[in-house]
This record gives structure tokens, sequence and C-alpha cells, in this order.
């Protein structure tokens, strides 16, 4: 066992019922939204999910494992093999790029990588067979444990190219699972991440239920009877069931947490505090971003989906105005369709922003298609709820990184976007003004007085709007002051 090793924690033990999870600490989701931001609180996950990895590797020497507890990969040292369909050569590098940044999120040392150009792939074996003999190959000389396949396998394609390479053969939407529920904090996105995972791998369990649980035990390349029935049908026609129980149940729990989340949602929506949601492509900065902005301390990481969970955080402009960032998780391409509904939380919040911090990386070579993968899924989302989408600014990040031509060819290409770098704080003040501009469009002016009695009057008027003019009189005080418009409405009894 290396170092490196590390089993994923089985949020879908059978035995852990769900309720005996520790809540999210609070600090994540918006239960923290009145709260103040705790400054340390990336830096103490960070420190945490470090630690659990040290200690999750330990837990790969545990031989009691069951059919059920097939979630246990052990992605160590691994071989990437992609099949290259459309696109340029850089595309394709690119995409096994982010294979390799995934798996190494995950914990795994990439020893290899395979392309095939193709038209397609192939239906029996994704790479073809000359191909697979290749991979064996590469395999046996990296002493490589695990093959992950850049797309999405099915079933019997997995299976029979795990009988060509003799070790385990996953794809990338396990592979994102995986990460998935490394990350996953709070209750509602744990509850997630096992759903989604159950759902994947309930028509892969005969492929690889029984390989899994030996691996688990095992030594890598213990496998070779992949194909064999194991402890056969009956066994897996019950692991099956329990699975299905367990997923009902999971469910029914997050149903629950749903209804919480939009009362939670709607008594926020009480106050006319503008929402800016910062959605992206994974990596891009947006928690770093949310912290330069609001000088808080969200979990910032070199790895894809360092954030999973929504997080919000309160910030003023320098007007004085109260805005809420929301952090979210990042998109990337394919993203699993068993994820969306995982993402749902983080989709929610942007169809309900009231603009949107669209941020991209741009150092990444290829910033356009980050940005469309992005906007499709959006999109997807918008039009199954029937909303409208927010406004969208483009947010062009870490211009530190990058040469005047590469910013010109972008300034040329995403004219209208906003450049910065959260990293050294350059062009944040241009951004907090297009914020402003944008948060004050909806404003209405107007001259009211308020009596002395009504010091929550006067806070909220600072705080949701401006103070133009003020004049002390014998009854309080009259004002002169912009507001959003729903606020406006509360005014107007008082309208002089
Ligand atoms: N050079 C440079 N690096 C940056 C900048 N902003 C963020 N980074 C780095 O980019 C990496 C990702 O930053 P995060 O803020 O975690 O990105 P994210 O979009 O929240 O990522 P996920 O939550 O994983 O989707 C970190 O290593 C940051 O230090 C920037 O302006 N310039
Ligand atoms: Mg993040």
């Amino acid at each position: 066992m290396t170092d490196s090793a590390f089993t994923t924690s089985h949020p879908a033990d059978p035995d852990t019922d769900l309720a005996d999870l520790p809540d999210a600490d609070g600090t994540n989701g918006h239960d923290i939204l009145e709260g103040l931001a705790r400054p340390t609180t990336g830096e103490l996950q960070l420190e945490e999910r470090a630690s659990l990895q040290r200690v999750a590797g330990l837990s790969t020497e545990l031989t009691d494992v069951t059919e059920v507890e097939y979630r246990q990969l052990r992605l160590e040292r691994v071989v990437l093999v992609g099949v290259w369909t459309e696109g340029t050569a850089a595309q394709a590098r690119a995409s096994m790029a982010e294979l390799a940044a995934l798996a190494e999120t995950a914990g795994s040392q990439v020893l290899d990588a395979l392309i095939q150009r193709r038209s397609k792939p192939d239906p029996a074996t994704y790479i073809g067979s000359g191909k697979a003999d290749e991979l064996r190959a590469a395999v046996l000389e990296t002493g490589a444990d695990t093959v992950i396949c850049d797309g999405e396998l099915t079933p019997a394609q997995l299976t029979a190219l795990e009988k060509v390479v003799k070790v385990k053969v996953i794809d990338r939407t396990a592979l994102i699972l995986d990460i998935f529920a490394q990350h996953a904090t709070s209750r509602e996105g744990k509850a997630q991440v096992s759903l989604a995972q159950m759902e994947y791998m309930l028509p892969r369990l005969r492929g690889w239920g029984q390989s899994m649980s030996r691996q688990a035990g095992g030594r890598a390349g213990s496998n070779g009877g992949v194909g064999l029935r194991g402890p056969g049908e009956t066994k897996i026609e019950t692991d099956r069931r329990r699975i299905r129980e367990r997923m009902a149940k999971l469910r029914r729990e997050i149903r629950a947490m749903k209804k919480s989340r939009t009362v939670m949602r709607a008594a926020r929506e009480r106050n006319s505090i503008p929402r800016l949601t910062v959605a992206g492509y994974t990596n891009a900065g947006k928690s770093s971003l949310v912290n330069a902005m609001t000088g808080s301390g969200v979990l910032v990481q070199d790895a894809l989906f360092a954030t999973l969970d929504p997080t919000t955080r309160r910030a003023t402009l320098d007007d004085g105005r109260a805005v809420v960032f929301t952090d979210t998780v990042g998109f990337v391409r394919h993203l699993p369709t068993q994820l969306v509904e995982a993402f749902r939380s983080t989709l929610e919040e942007v169809v309900d922003a009231d603009l949107l911090l669209h941020v991209v990386d741009g150092s990444d070579p290829f910033p356009v298609e980050q940005i469309s993968a992005v906007r499709r899924v959006i999109n997807e989302v918008v039009a199954e709820e029937g909303a409208t989408a927010p406004p969208e600014l483009l947010v062009v990040n870490k211009i530190d990184a990058i040469d005047a031509t590469r910013m010109a060819e972008l300034r040329g290409a995403l004219g209208d976007a906003a450049f910065v770098s959260a990293r050294t704080g350059e062009g944040l003040p241009e951004l907090f003004d297009r914020v402003r501009e944008f948060v004050g469009r909806a404003d209405v002016e107007l001259t009211v007085d308020v009596p002395y009695t009504r010091g929550d009057l006067i806070s909220r008027i600072h705080e949701e709007g401006e103070v133009l003019t003020s004049e002390h009189t014998a009854e309080g005080t009259t004002m002169r002051v912009r507001v959003p418009s729903a606020f406006a409405g509360v005014l107007e009894p008082l309208r002089s």
C-alpha cells in the first residue's frame, strides 16, 4: 500500500444511517447567511481534507467488505485512455490533461496515457482491440492497478475491457462521482452523491460488484476473474434490492432537506439584498474571487471540484450597500447525468441569482469551450425549471498568468467581460464598479420622513440602498434615498 492509497468514504454504508451523519458544520450552505464568515473556514477544510486522505489510506487494509461496498475504489496507480473522435489534437490533449487532473484530485498517480483516434468508440471494448492489447502492455509495464477511460462506458464495455487489460477499468463518470464522494460535506450533498453513485452502479453491479470487493481486500490485479460469477446471482440480487431500498430512503431524505432549503431561500427573498452567484468551470478561481471580493476564507485548492456545497458570503460595496455572494460547484465537460441532480442546489442558486458572475480561467488554453460547457448546463436547467436565466457578467480570471498577446486575443473574443486577477487584485475595482452599476439599475429615488422610533428602517436603508440627503426634524429624519424598488414599496407609507 502506498501513501496515496485511499478508499472513498462510504456514504452508502448500509449500517450507517444518514441521520447519524454529523450535521454540516454551519460554515457551508445558507445557514451562515446571517452569520459572520469565519476567515479560516477554507484552511480548516483543506487541513481536514488532507488528514482525511491519510487516515482513509489505512482503511484499504480492511478485509471485511461486502458486495454492497462496491464503491470502495482504489484509484492508486492509473493509466488513462481516451478515444479522440472530434476536434483538434490540442483539444484531445486538453481533455486528457483534464482527466489526469481529475484522477490526481481523486488521489491517483497517473503513470501513462493513451489516446486513440477513431470515428467513434468501439462498441465492444471502447478502444479498438489492437489498442486494448497495447493498453494491456502499458498496464504491465507501469504496474498500474486501474485504467480510467475518458468517457462514459456501458457496463458491457467496462467488463469486456477489464477482461483484456486484467485490472479494474473505470470511466470518467465513476471518477467524478468518486471525487464528489470525497469532497461533499453537507448532509444534502453527501446524500445526493450517494444516490448518484448508486444509480450509476446499479446496472454495473454484476460487472464489478465482485471484482471491487475482492480488490478492496486483496492486491491490485487479483481480479483476473472478472466475468466469473463470484458468490452467485442470488447474492447480487440481494445486493440490488438492498441498494434500491437504500436509494428510496435517500430520495425521501433529500426531499425533506430540499424543503427546508426552500424555506431558507424564501426567508432570504423577503429582503431585497442582491444575490450574486459566482459560477463557472471547475478550478476557474470562483472561490478565490469570492474571497477577494468579500475578504473571507472560502476553501481554495488547486484541485478540481474543491468546492461542492454552495457557500454564501455577505459583502458590502463601497457605497455601503450589502450584497450576497454565493460560491458554487464548478462545472465540467461531460458532467455525469447522475450528478446534474446532485448539482441541483448549485443550479438553483444560479437560476435564482440577480446577477450571475460567470468566472472563466483566462490562462486555460480553451476558455471559450469552458464557457459554452457551463452555459449549456445552465440553459438546460433554466429551461427545465421554466425560469428565465439571470443576467450574466463574464469575468475572465487569472490575468496575472497570461501575457499581453493572449490578453489582446481574449479581449477580442470576449470583449464585454471583466478582466481580473483574484490573486493580485488587478481589475477588481472595475469589477466592483460593474456590479454596483448593475445592482443600482433597478433603484428608485424617493423622499421619506422616518420617525425616530424606526431605527430599523434607517439601518435597512443604509444596507439595501443609499442615502442622498438627510435632515433631522422634530419628528424624525427626512431623507432623500435611492433604494431597490421592492423596498421602496415598504417605504411608501412614509413618503413625504
Ligand atoms: N495565477 C492565478 N491563479 C489563481 C487565480 N485565482 C485562483 N487561482 C488559483 O486557481 C486554483 C483554483 O482556485 P479556486 O478558487 O479553488 O477555484 P474554483 O473555481 O473555486 O475551483 P472549484 O471549487 O474546484 O471548482 C487555485 O490554485 C488558485 O490559487 C488568479 O487570479 N491567478
Ligand atoms: Mg471553489
